[in-house]
């Protein structure tokens, strides 16, 4: 962790005025945020608002058009090979391949992460039991459910240790008692140090888990701001404002 000479620690994440336009629309407008190691921030906003695009620009899978992404003080751009190695990200919908079996998908992770040898196989061993997916460890990903797909894909997002977790709707086709363990893996990674981004549609998910929250809408940063675990109204209001609101409030501003 850097220190700044006042003592402030300097952010993981440095997102500055980062914009993209997808099939001629602006998907993401001068978005502008910071996050620290350990820190939790939800995502939200209504379909369409920018929030798979800006974590797609987070984990290098699109580029910026403007502005500038720096992790661990890194400029993604720049040097992407490394930064890619500070982050595990799962996808909207996991990419996997159908003929590889949950631990070959793990040891390909692992190995592209810089990972060989006895550390490799400790990391997988740890990432297959953390997401308890031993049962399934020798099974095709071709002829897993929807739900052990999801777990599998968060597996290969965390198994190099990453300083960020990028996790695009991890509790998609998650059962409840998943959706639930899920929340205890996200806390369990944010007190080991590692800074969660979490997009979700669901507002009792970031209540539970989130330290802060940013509402995009329109492609804008609407609302960024601490999360009160024990008030789940007022994120809903705020939500709610927001996505009924928010472009006349673009307006007025
Ligand atoms: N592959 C694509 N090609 C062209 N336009 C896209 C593509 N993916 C997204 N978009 C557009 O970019 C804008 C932002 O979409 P994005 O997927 O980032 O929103 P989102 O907040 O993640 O939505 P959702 O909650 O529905 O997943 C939308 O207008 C969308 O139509």
């Amino acid at each position: 962790m850097t220190t700044s000479p006042t003592g402030a620690c300097a952010p993981l994440l440095q997102l500055d005025r980062i914009s993209r336009r997808r099939a001629g629309r602006a998907a993401v407008q001068e978005l502008s945020l910071s996050l620290q190691p350990g820190q939790v921030l939800g995502l939200l906003g209504v379909n369409g608002a920018g929030k798979s695009t800006t974590l797609s620009m987070i984990a290098g899978a699109l580029r910026p058009d403007s502005g500038s992404i720096r992790l661990g003080g890194i400029d993604t751009r720049e040097q992407p090979e490394l930064t890619r190695t500070l982050l595990g990200w799962l996808p909207e919908r996991a990419p996997l391949w159908a003929e590889l079996t949950v631990a070959e998908h793990l040891a390909a992770h692992a190995r592209l992460r810089g990972l060989n040898g006895a550390a490799q196989r400790n990391a997988c061993t740890a990432a297959i039991e953390r997401l308890e997916l031993q049962p399934l460890a020798r099974r095709l990903a071709g002829v897993l459910s929807q739900g052990q797909r999801q777990r599998l894909g968060l597996a290969c997002a965390l198994v190099h240790r990453p300083a960020l977790l990028v996790l695009d709707e991890p509790a998609n086709a998650l059962d409840p008692v998943q959706a639930v363990a899920l929340r205890g893996l996200i806390r369990e990674q944010a007190a080991a140090g590692t800074a969660v981004i979490l997009s979700t549609h669901l507002l009792a998910e970031v209540t539970a888990v989130c330290d802060r929250v940013a509402i995009l809408h329109d492609g804008c940063l609407r609302h960024d701001g601490p999360v009160q675990a024990d008030d789940h109204q007022a994120l809903e209001r705020t939500f709610f404002e927001i996505a009924m609101h928010g472009d006349a409030a673009a307006r007025a501003a």
